[in-house]
Protein backbone atom coordinates (compact mmCIF):
# COMPACT_ATOMS: atom_id res chain seq x y z
CA UNK A 1 0.00 0.00 0.00
CA UNK A 2 1.70 3.01 -0.83
CA UNK A 3 -0.77 6.19 0.24
CA UNK A 4 1.85 9.32 1.33
CA UNK A 5 -0.94 11.98 1.77
CA UNK A 6 -0.21 12.92 5.30
CA UNK A 7 -3.17 14.92 5.92
CA UNK A 8 -5.01 12.23 8.45
CA UNK A 9 -2.25 11.62 10.07
CA UNK A 10 -3.82 12.85 12.82
CA UNK A 11 -5.78 12.14 16.02
CA UNK A 12 -9.44 11.72 15.52
CA UNK A 13 -10.66 14.30 18.42
CA UNK A 14 -8.60 17.14 16.07
CA UNK A 15 -11.30 16.06 13.04
CA UNK A 16 -14.43 16.28 15.54
CA UNK A 17 -13.11 19.42 16.83
CA UNK A 18 -13.13 21.11 13.76
CA UNK A 19 -16.62 19.46 12.76
CA UNK A 20 -17.73 20.87 16.44
CA UNK A 21 -16.60 24.29 15.58
CA UNK A 22 -17.90 23.62 11.77
CA UNK A 23 -21.16 23.17 13.09
CA UNK A 24 -21.10 26.01 15.18
CA UNK A 25 -20.21 28.34 12.98
CA UNK A 26 -16.68 29.31 14.68
CA UNK A 27 -13.94 27.43 12.75
CA UNK A 28 -12.97 31.00 11.17
CA UNK A 29 -12.42 32.49 14.40
CA UNK A 30 -8.48 32.61 14.97
CA UNK A 31 -6.42 31.25 17.65
CA UNK A 32 -2.64 30.49 18.68
CA UNK A 33 -1.19 27.65 20.05
CA UNK A 34 2.26 27.14 20.96
CA UNK A 35 4.79 23.92 21.29
CA UNK A 36 7.16 23.88 23.75
CA UNK A 37 8.63 20.74 26.21
CA UNK A 38 8.54 20.63 29.61
CA UNK A 39 11.45 18.63 30.70
CA UNK A 40 14.78 17.79 29.01
CA UNK A 41 15.63 14.13 27.93
CA UNK A 42 18.18 11.97 29.11
CA UNK A 43 19.80 14.03 32.08
CA UNK A 44 20.66 16.63 29.60
CA UNK A 45 21.74 20.15 29.70
CA UNK A 46 19.97 21.22 26.46
CA UNK A 47 18.28 20.08 23.47
CA UNK A 48 18.50 20.28 19.82
CA UNK A 49 15.68 21.43 17.70
CA UNK A 50 14.72 19.37 14.94
CA UNK A 51 12.01 18.44 12.77
CA UNK A 52 11.57 22.08 10.79
CA UNK A 53 12.20 20.64 7.11
CA UNK A 54 9.57 17.86 7.46
CA UNK A 55 7.08 20.45 9.36
CA UNK A 56 7.42 22.71 6.13
CA UNK A 57 7.24 19.98 3.64
CA UNK A 58 3.97 18.54 5.98
CA UNK A 59 2.01 21.85 5.75
CA UNK A 60 2.66 22.78 2.51
CA UNK A 61 1.21 19.37 1.33
CA UNK A 62 -2.08 19.62 3.44
CA UNK A 63 -5.25 18.88 1.38
CA UNK A 64 -8.03 16.60 2.08
CA UNK A 65 -7.90 14.02 -1.22
CA UNK A 66 -10.98 11.79 -2.69
CA UNK A 67 -9.50 9.16 -0.69
CA UNK A 68 -9.47 10.97 2.88
CA UNK A 69 -13.14 12.23 1.75
CA UNK A 70 -14.05 8.83 1.28
CA UNK A 71 -12.92 7.62 4.57
CA UNK A 72 -13.71 9.91 6.76
CA UNK A 73 -17.54 10.04 5.00
CA UNK A 74 -17.86 6.25 6.15
CA UNK A 75 -16.10 6.50 9.01
CA UNK A 76 -18.05 8.59 10.19
CA UNK A 77 -21.79 9.09 9.37
CA UNK A 78 -22.27 12.13 11.88
CA UNK A 79 -19.95 14.31 9.42
CA UNK A 80 -22.64 16.41 7.51
CA UNK A 81 -21.65 16.30 3.65
CA UNK A 82 -21.22 20.04 3.04
CA UNK A 83 -18.59 19.80 6.23
CA UNK A 84 -16.94 17.20 3.98
CA UNK A 85 -17.02 19.91 1.18
CA UNK A 86 -15.46 22.31 3.20
CA UNK A 87 -12.27 20.23 4.03
CA UNK A 88 -12.26 19.87 0.15
CA UNK A 89 -11.09 23.45 -0.15
CA UNK A 90 -8.80 22.81 2.99
CA UNK A 91 -5.46 25.23 2.80
CA UNK A 92 -3.26 26.22 5.72
CA UNK A 93 -3.94 29.94 5.43
CA UNK A 94 -2.45 31.15 9.05
CA UNK A 95 1.24 31.95 10.13
CA UNK A 96 3.81 29.14 11.41
CA UNK A 97 6.97 30.41 13.33
CA UNK A 98 9.94 28.02 14.75
CA UNK A 99 13.18 27.86 16.16
CA UNK A 100 15.68 26.84 13.29
CA UNK A 101 17.22 23.76 13.15
CA UNK A 102 20.54 22.79 15.10
CA UNK A 103 19.12 25.32 17.63
CA UNK A 104 20.05 24.78 21.59
CA UNK A 105 16.52 24.91 23.37
CA UNK A 106 15.44 24.81 26.69
CA UNK A 107 11.77 23.00 28.71
CA UNK A 108 9.36 26.06 28.75
CA UNK A 109 10.22 28.57 25.79
CA UNK A 110 7.93 28.18 22.63
CA UNK A 111 9.47 26.97 20.18
CA UNK A 112 6.63 27.23 17.56
CA UNK A 113 3.93 28.96 16.97
CA UNK A 114 1.22 28.44 15.14
CA UNK A 115 -1.60 31.23 14.66
CA UNK A 116 -4.19 31.01 12.36
CA UNK A 117 -8.05 29.64 11.74
CA UNK A 118 -8.96 27.34 14.56
CA UNK A 119 -9.74 25.17 12.02
CA UNK A 120 -6.71 24.74 10.58
CA UNK A 121 -4.77 25.38 13.45
CA UNK A 122 -6.12 22.61 15.73
CA UNK A 123 -5.29 19.89 12.56
CA UNK A 124 -1.87 20.43 13.13
CA UNK A 125 -1.08 19.83 16.44
CA UNK A 126 -0.40 16.03 16.52
CA UNK A 127 1.45 15.82 13.02
CA UNK A 128 3.88 18.77 14.02
CA UNK A 129 4.29 17.24 17.94
CA UNK A 130 5.25 13.67 15.87
CA UNK A 131 8.16 15.03 14.10
CA UNK A 132 9.43 17.41 16.63
CA UNK A 133 9.45 15.35 19.57
CA UNK A 134 10.90 12.62 17.35
CA UNK A 135 13.73 14.25 15.74
CA UNK A 136 14.56 16.44 18.60
CA UNK A 137 15.13 13.50 21.07
CA UNK A 138 17.19 11.59 18.22
CA UNK A 139 19.37 14.95 17.55
CA UNK A 140 20.16 15.43 21.46
CA UNK A 141 20.70 12.35 21.95
CA UNK A 142 23.15 12.22 19.21
CA UNK A 143 24.47 15.59 20.65
CA UNK A 144 25.05 13.61 23.90
CA UNK A 145 26.77 10.99 21.72
CA UNK A 146 29.32 13.20 19.52
CA UNK A 147 30.21 15.03 23.37
CA UNK A 148 31.44 12.10 24.62
CA UNK A 149 34.22 11.53 21.49
CA UNK A 150 34.69 15.16 19.86
CA UNK A 151 37.65 13.92 17.69
CA UNK A 152 36.30 10.80 15.88
CA UNK A 153 34.27 9.60 13.68
CA UNK A 154 30.98 8.78 13.94
CA UNK A 155 28.23 6.25 12.03
CA UNK A 156 24.46 5.93 12.80
CA UNK A 157 23.84 2.36 11.85
CA UNK A 158 20.39 2.34 13.51
CA UNK A 159 17.82 1.29 10.90
CA UNK A 160 17.57 -2.03 11.57
CA UNK A 161 16.42 -1.72 14.95
CA UNK A 162 14.71 1.81 14.25
CA UNK A 163 10.89 2.02 14.61
CA UNK A 164 9.36 1.45 11.26
CA UNK A 165 11.02 3.34 7.95
CA UNK A 166 10.21 7.24 8.94
CA UNK A 167 11.89 7.18 12.26
CA UNK A 168 14.97 5.59 10.74
CA UNK A 169 15.60 8.38 7.83
CA UNK A 170 14.30 11.12 9.67
CA UNK A 171 16.81 10.16 12.55
CA UNK A 172 19.92 9.79 10.54
CA UNK A 173 19.04 12.98 9.37
CA UNK A 174 18.66 14.28 12.54
CA UNK A 175 22.14 12.55 13.69
CA UNK A 176 23.70 14.42 11.43
CA UNK A 177 22.54 17.94 12.61
CA UNK A 178 23.87 16.95 15.80
CA UNK A 179 27.14 16.29 14.55
CA UNK A 180 27.70 12.65 13.54
CA UNK A 181 29.24 11.95 10.08
CA UNK A 182 27.76 9.42 7.81
CA UNK A 183 25.08 7.37 7.90
CA UNK A 184 24.68 3.66 6.89
CA UNK A 185 21.13 3.76 5.61
CA UNK A 186 21.20 4.91 1.34
CA UNK A 187 17.71 6.21 1.00
CA UNK A 188 18.78 9.05 4.26
CA UNK A 189 21.74 9.16 2.11
CA UNK A 190 19.74 9.96 -1.00
CA UNK A 191 16.95 11.95 0.18
CA UNK A 192 19.83 14.45 2.53
CA UNK A 193 22.62 14.18 0.89
CA UNK A 194 24.32 12.80 4.22
CA UNK A 195 27.82 11.10 3.00
CA UNK A 196 26.83 7.04 3.73
CA UNK A 197 29.38 4.50 4.85
CA UNK A 198 29.42 0.95 5.69
CA UNK A 199 31.10 -2.20 6.04
CA UNK A 200 30.07 -5.75 5.55
CA UNK A 201 28.25 -8.03 8.08
CA UNK A 202 28.94 -11.27 9.35
CA UNK A 203 27.22 -13.13 6.78
CA UNK A 204 30.04 -12.23 3.97
CA UNK A 205 32.46 -14.09 6.16
CA UNK A 206 29.63 -17.76 6.97
CA UNK A 207 29.28 -17.42 3.25
CA UNK A 208 32.54 -18.79 2.41
CA UNK A 209 34.52 -21.03 3.15
CA UNK A 210 37.43 -19.61 4.94
CA UNK A 211 37.50 -15.80 6.82
CA UNK A 212 40.76 -15.33 4.78
CA UNK A 213 39.19 -16.14 1.63
CA UNK A 214 36.51 -14.28 2.27
CA UNK A 215 38.50 -10.90 3.36
CA UNK A 216 40.57 -11.46 -0.13
CA UNK A 217 37.58 -11.51 -2.21
CA UNK A 218 35.75 -8.53 0.04
CA UNK A 219 39.17 -6.20 -0.58
CA UNK A 220 39.31 -6.83 -4.35
CA UNK A 221 35.22 -6.52 -4.93
CA UNK A 222 35.82 -2.58 -2.87
CA UNK A 223 39.86 -1.90 -2.69
CA UNK A 224 39.03 1.39 -1.66
CA UNK A 225 36.91 1.18 0.68
CA UNK A 226 38.04 -1.96 2.59
CA UNK A 227 36.95 -2.33 6.66
CA UNK A 228 36.64 -5.97 7.34
CA UNK A 229 35.17 -7.17 10.21
CA UNK A 230 37.04 -9.64 12.18
CA UNK A 231 35.07 -11.15 15.11
CA UNK A 232 32.99 -13.61 13.19
CA UNK A 233 35.11 -16.96 14.08
CA UNK A 234 37.96 -15.27 16.98
CA UNK A 235 39.12 -12.05 16.63
CA UNK A 236 42.77 -11.87 17.88
CA UNK A 237 43.95 -15.53 16.57
CA UNK A 238 41.87 -15.70 13.15
CA UNK A 239 40.38 -12.22 12.09
CA UNK A 240 43.12 -9.43 12.80
CA UNK A 241 45.67 -11.58 11.75
CA UNK A 242 43.75 -12.25 8.29
CA UNK A 243 42.96 -8.74 7.98
CA UNK A 244 46.54 -7.76 8.30
CA UNK A 245 47.66 -10.52 5.56
CA UNK A 246 45.17 -9.00 2.96
CA UNK A 247 46.39 -5.49 4.23
CA UNK A 248 49.71 -6.24 3.33
CA UNK A 249 48.34 -8.20 0.12
CA UNK A 250 46.97 -4.61 -0.65
CA UNK A 251 50.05 -2.99 -0.31
CA UNK A 252 51.97 -4.99 -2.51
CA UNK A 253 48.77 -3.55 -5.09
CA UNK A 254 49.56 0.04 -3.83
CA UNK A 255 46.46 0.21 -2.03
CA UNK A 256 45.49 0.70 1.70
CA UNK A 257 43.10 -0.83 3.43
CA UNK A 258 40.77 0.94 5.53
CA UNK A 259 39.91 -0.50 8.64
CA UNK A 260 38.62 -2.99 10.58
CA UNK A 261 35.30 -3.61 12.89
CA UNK A 262 35.28 -4.99 15.99
CA UNK A 263 31.98 -5.88 17.67
CA UNK A 264 31.73 -8.11 20.21
CA UNK A 265 33.47 -9.25 23.25
CA UNK A 266 35.86 -6.54 25.49
CA UNK A 267 36.35 -3.73 22.93
CA UNK A 268 38.96 -2.00 24.91
CA UNK A 269 41.23 -4.83 25.42
CA UNK A 270 40.50 -6.11 21.59
CA UNK A 271 41.27 -2.56 20.67
CA UNK A 272 44.54 -1.90 22.12
CA UNK A 273 46.22 -5.54 21.48
CA UNK A 274 44.70 -4.86 17.91
CA UNK A 275 46.17 -1.71 17.43
CA UNK A 276 49.17 -3.17 19.11
CA UNK A 277 49.35 -5.90 16.40
CA UNK A 278 48.28 -3.69 13.51
CA UNK A 279 51.59 -1.36 14.17
CA UNK A 280 54.05 -4.04 14.51
CA UNK A 281 53.12 -4.80 11.00
CA UNK A 282 53.70 -1.30 9.69
CA UNK A 283 49.78 -0.71 9.63
CA UNK A 284 48.90 2.38 11.66
CA UNK A 285 46.93 3.82 9.03
CA UNK A 286 45.16 0.90 9.02
CA UNK A 287 41.36 2.10 11.77
CA UNK A 288 39.81 0.51 14.11
CA UNK A 289 35.88 0.34 14.46
CA UNK A 290 33.81 -0.17 17.08
CA UNK A 291 30.11 -1.44 17.35
CA UNK A 292 27.78 -3.52 19.58
CA UNK A 293 25.09 -1.50 21.42
CA UNK A 294 27.07 1.64 21.92
CA UNK A 295 25.70 4.45 23.46
CA UNK A 296 27.72 7.84 25.09
CA UNK A 297 28.47 5.99 28.52
CA UNK A 298 29.45 2.92 26.99
CA UNK A 299 31.98 4.82 24.68
CA UNK A 300 33.05 7.18 27.55
CA UNK A 301 33.87 4.31 29.46
CA UNK A 302 35.74 2.80 26.65
CA UNK A 303 37.73 5.99 26.57
CA UNK A 304 38.52 5.86 29.93
CA UNK A 305 40.11 2.37 29.59
CA UNK A 306 42.15 4.07 26.92
CA UNK A 307 40.29 1.99 24.23
CA UNK A 308 42.04 2.57 20.62
CA UNK A 309 38.98 3.24 18.62
CA UNK A 310 38.93 5.96 15.69
CA UNK A 311 35.39 5.98 14.49
CA UNK A 312 31.85 4.00 16.17
CA UNK A 313 28.79 2.44 14.74
CA UNK A 314 26.32 3.39 16.53
CA UNK A 315 22.50 1.98 16.44
CA UNK A 316 19.57 1.11 18.60
CA UNK A 317 20.94 2.71 21.21
CA UNK A 318 20.65 5.90 19.20
CA UNK A 319 17.64 5.89 16.84
CA UNK A 320 15.58 4.00 19.56
CA UNK A 321 16.76 6.47 22.18
CA UNK A 322 16.34 3.56 23.99
CA UNK A 323 17.05 5.47 27.41
CA UNK A 324 14.23 8.12 27.24
CA UNK A 325 12.14 6.90 24.35
CA UNK A 326 9.74 10.28 23.60
CA UNK A 327 10.20 13.52 24.49
CA UNK A 328 6.91 14.94 26.30
CA UNK A 329 6.67 17.84 23.46
CA UNK A 330 3.18 19.58 23.76
CA UNK A 331 1.15 21.88 21.50
CA UNK A 332 -0.94 24.24 24.17
CA UNK A 333 -3.98 26.85 23.11
CA UNK A 334 -2.48 30.01 24.14
CA UNK A 335 -4.58 32.89 23.23
CA UNK A 336 -8.53 33.04 20.96
CA UNK A 337 -10.14 35.06 19.06
CA UNK A 338 -13.30 37.27 20.75
CA UNK A 339 -15.18 40.43 19.59
CA UNK A 340 -12.00 40.42 16.89
CA UNK A 341 -9.59 40.59 19.78
CA UNK A 342 -6.94 37.93 21.15
CA UNK A 343 -7.69 37.14 24.64
CA UNK A 344 -5.12 34.76 26.34
CA UNK A 345 -5.84 31.67 27.83
CA UNK A 346 -4.91 29.23 30.69
CA UNK A 347 -5.24 25.66 31.60
CA UNK A 348 -5.29 24.84 35.10
CA UNK A 349 -3.34 22.03 36.41
CA UNK A 350 -3.11 20.15 40.12
CA UNK A 351 0.75 19.95 39.44
CA UNK A 352 1.89 23.42 39.16
CA UNK A 353 4.29 22.81 36.50
CA UNK A 354 1.53 21.67 34.20
CA UNK A 355 -0.29 25.23 34.75
CA UNK A 356 0.09 26.66 31.22
CA UNK A 357 1.62 30.45 30.35
CA UNK A 358 -1.37 32.18 28.55
CA UNK A 359 -0.45 34.88 26.19
CA UNK A 360 1.09 35.01 22.47
CA UNK A 361 4.88 35.08 23.54
CA UNK A 362 8.46 35.51 22.01
CA UNK A 363 11.64 34.06 23.30
CA UNK A 364 15.18 35.79 22.71
CA UNK A 365 18.52 34.59 23.62
CA UNK A 366 20.58 37.17 25.62
CA UNK A 367 24.18 36.80 24.77
CA UNK A 368 26.48 38.94 27.13
CA UNK A 369 28.48 41.43 24.31
CA UNK A 370 31.41 41.13 26.77
CA UNK A 371 31.78 37.40 26.44
CA UNK A 372 29.90 36.38 24.02
CA UNK A 373 27.90 34.20 25.67
CA UNK A 374 24.29 33.04 25.87
CA UNK A 375 23.30 34.28 30.11
CA UNK A 376 19.81 32.98 29.85
CA UNK A 377 16.78 33.03 27.50
CA UNK A 378 14.13 35.63 28.07
CA UNK A 379 10.24 34.78 27.04
CA UNK A 380 8.09 37.73 26.64
CA UNK A 381 4.55 38.52 25.21
CA UNK A 382 4.42 39.42 21.91
CA UNK A 383 5.25 43.48 21.47
CA UNK A 384 6.88 43.83 24.35
CA UNK A 385 9.94 45.81 23.46
CA UNK A 386 12.84 46.61 26.66
CA UNK A 387 14.30 43.34 25.88
CA UNK A 388 14.75 44.62 22.27
CA UNK A 389 15.71 48.20 23.15
CA UNK A 390 18.67 46.26 25.15
CA UNK A 391 17.49 47.69 28.57
CA UNK A 392 19.12 46.47 31.63
CA UNK A 393 17.02 43.28 32.66
CA UNK A 394 16.24 42.11 36.22
CA UNK A 395 16.08 38.34 35.38
CA UNK A 396 15.29 36.39 38.33
CA UNK A 397 13.21 33.08 39.75
CA UNK A 398 9.56 34.11 39.67
CA UNK A 399 8.49 31.42 42.73
CA UNK A 400 11.39 32.62 44.47
CA UNK A 401 11.95 35.99 44.04
CA UNK A 402 15.40 37.16 46.17
CA UNK A 403 17.38 34.24 43.28
CA UNK A 404 18.00 37.04 41.07
CA UNK A 405 20.58 38.87 38.41
CA UNK A 406 21.04 41.86 35.90
CA UNK A 407 21.92 41.56 32.32
CA UNK A 408 22.86 44.73 30.43
CA UNK A 409 25.29 44.74 27.84
CA UNK A 410 23.99 42.41 25.88
CA UNK A 411 22.56 41.10 22.41
CA UNK A 412 18.63 39.81 22.20
CA UNK A 413 18.62 37.50 19.60
CA UNK A 414 15.11 36.44 18.44
CA UNK A 415 14.63 32.12 18.76
CA UNK A 416 11.28 32.19 16.57
CA UNK A 417 11.45 32.31 12.88
CA UNK A 418 8.63 33.54 10.27
CA UNK A 419 8.32 30.15 8.69
CA UNK A 420 4.88 30.72 6.93
CA UNK A 421 2.71 34.17 6.88
CA UNK A 422 -1.03 33.77 5.59
CA UNK A 423 -0.39 29.86 4.67
CA UNK A 424 2.96 31.89 2.23
CA UNK A 425 6.34 30.14 2.88
CA UNK A 426 8.52 32.47 3.55
CA UNK A 427 11.38 30.65 5.18
CA UNK A 428 14.04 29.10 2.76
CA UNK A 429 15.39 25.99 4.05
CA UNK A 430 18.52 26.11 4.71
CA UNK A 431 20.33 23.08 3.50
CA UNK A 432 22.14 20.39 5.92
CA UNK A 433 25.11 21.16 5.79
CA UNK A 434 24.26 24.88 7.12
CA UNK A 435 22.34 23.22 9.87
CA UNK A 436 25.41 21.43 11.20
CA UNK A 437 27.87 24.27 11.06
CA UNK A 438 24.33 26.46 12.44
CA UNK A 439 24.79 23.61 15.01
CA UNK A 440 28.28 23.66 15.98
CA UNK A 441 28.11 27.85 16.28
CA UNK A 442 25.36 27.53 18.65
CA UNK A 443 27.32 25.06 21.29
CA UNK A 444 30.02 27.90 20.82
CA UNK A 445 27.34 30.31 22.01
CA UNK A 446 27.06 28.36 25.84
CA UNK A 447 29.54 28.04 29.02
CA UNK A 448 30.59 24.73 29.31
CA UNK A 449 28.77 23.96 32.42
CA UNK A 450 25.53 23.86 30.72
CA UNK A 451 26.49 21.59 28.23
CA UNK A 452 28.47 18.53 30.24
CA UNK A 453 26.69 15.33 29.98
CA UNK A 454 26.19 14.53 33.66
CA UNK A 455 24.81 16.85 35.71
CA UNK A 456 24.75 19.87 33.84
CA UNK A 457 24.33 23.34 35.30
CA UNK A 458 20.53 24.15 34.68
CA UNK A 459 20.58 27.15 32.09
CA UNK A 460 18.13 29.90 33.07
CA UNK A 461 14.85 30.78 31.55
CA UNK A 462 13.14 33.66 32.50
CA UNK A 463 9.90 34.76 32.34
CA UNK A 464 9.19 38.80 31.75
CA UNK A 465 7.33 40.44 34.45
CA UNK A 466 3.86 41.15 32.16
CA UNK A 467 4.17 37.81 31.12
CA UNK A 468 4.26 36.02 34.58
CA UNK A 469 1.55 38.82 35.98
CA UNK A 470 -0.86 37.85 32.99
CA UNK A 471 -0.27 33.92 34.67
CA UNK A 472 -1.36 34.59 37.73
CA UNK A 473 -4.06 36.58 36.77
CA UNK A 474 -5.25 34.21 35.07
CA UNK A 475 -4.89 31.51 37.73
CA UNK A 476 -6.48 33.74 40.11
CA UNK A 477 -9.82 34.53 37.50
CA UNK A 478 -9.82 30.34 36.98
CA UNK A 479 -9.26 28.94 40.60
CA UNK A 480 -11.89 31.65 42.31
N1 LIG B 1 35.58 -2.76 27.84
C1 LIG B 1 34.29 -2.52 27.91
N2 LIG B 1 33.79 -1.74 28.88
C2 LIG B 1 32.48 -1.49 28.96
N3 LIG B 1 31.57 -1.97 28.11
C3 LIG B 1 32.00 -2.76 27.11
C4 LIG B 1 33.36 -3.06 26.96
N4 LIG B 1 33.48 -3.87 25.89
C5 LIG B 1 32.24 -4.05 25.37
N5 LIG B 1 31.34 -3.38 26.10
C6 LIG B 1 29.88 -3.28 25.89
O1 LIG B 1 29.30 -4.29 26.69
C7 LIG B 1 28.18 -4.86 26.04
C8 LIG B 1 28.51 -6.34 25.89
O2 LIG B 1 27.60 -6.98 25.14
P1 LIG B 1 27.34 -8.53 25.25
O3 LIG B 1 27.21 -8.93 26.66
O4 LIG B 1 26.19 -8.81 24.36
O5 LIG B 1 28.69 -9.19 24.76
P2 LIG B 1 29.15 -9.51 23.32
O6 LIG B 1 30.60 -9.58 23.38
O7 LIG B 1 28.55 -8.54 22.39
O8 LIG B 1 28.56 -10.91 23.03
P3 LIG B 1 28.07 -11.48 21.64
O9 LIG B 1 29.16 -12.36 21.17
O10 LIG B 1 26.80 -12.18 21.99
O11 LIG B 1 27.80 -10.35 20.67
C9 LIG B 1 28.02 -4.12 24.72
O12 LIG B 1 27.09 -3.05 24.89
C10 LIG B 1 29.40 -3.56 24.48
O13 LIG B 1 29.39 -2.36 23.72
O1 LIG C 1 24.54 -2.70 18.01
P1 LIG C 1 23.94 -1.49 17.36
O2 LIG C 1 24.39 -0.22 18.02
O3 LIG C 1 22.47 -1.60 17.19
O4 LIG C 1 24.62 -1.38 15.88
C1 LIG C 1 24.21 -2.10 14.79
C2 LIG C 1 24.49 -3.57 14.93
O5 LIG C 1 23.88 -4.17 13.82
C3 LIG C 1 24.74 -5.18 13.34
O6 LIG C 1 24.52 -6.37 14.02
P2 LIG C 1 23.57 -7.52 13.49
O7 LIG C 1 23.71 -8.62 14.48
O8 LIG C 1 22.19 -7.02 13.21
O9 LIG C 1 24.19 -7.94 12.10
P3 LIG C 1 25.62 -8.53 11.76
O10 LIG C 1 25.43 -9.96 11.46
O11 LIG C 1 26.06 -7.76 10.58
O12 LIG C 1 26.48 -8.30 12.94
C4 LIG C 1 26.12 -4.62 13.62
O13 LIG C 1 27.08 -5.62 13.62
C5 LIG C 1 25.97 -3.92 14.94
O14 LIG C 1 26.30 -4.75 16.00
O1 LIG D 1 28.23 -0.98 7.85
C1 LIG D 1 28.16 -1.60 8.91
O2 LIG D 1 29.15 -2.10 9.45
C2 LIG D 1 26.83 -1.75 9.59
C3 LIG D 1 25.71 -1.16 9.12
C4 LIG D 1 24.51 -1.31 9.79
C5 LIG D 1 24.46 -2.06 10.91
N1 LIG D 1 25.56 -2.64 11.37
C6 LIG D 1 26.74 -2.50 10.73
Amino acid sequence: MTYDNLTLHTDKYQINMMYAHWIHGTHESRAVFEVFFRKLPFGNGYAVFAGLQRIVEYVNSLHFDDECIQYLRKQEENYDPQFLEELRRFKFTGDLLAVEEGTIVFPNEPLIRVEGKIFEAQLLETAILNFMNFQTLIATKASRIRQVAPDDILMEFGTRRAQEADAAVWGARAAYIAGFDATSNMRAGMLFDIPSKGTHAHSWVQDHDSEEESFYRYAAALPDQVTLLVDTYDTLRSGVPHAIQVAKTMEQQGKRMGGIRLDSGDLAYLSKTARTMLDEAGLSYVKIVASNDLDENIIFNLKSQDARIDSWGVGTQLITAADQPALGGVYKLVAREKDGEFIPVIKISGNPEKVSTPGIKDVFRLVSLETGRAEADYVSLAGETDVMSGEKLKLYDKVHPYLYKYIEQYEAIPLLRHIFVDGRQVYRLPNLQDIRVYHQKQLGLFWPEFLRKLNPAKYLVDFSTKAWELKMELIHKNTK
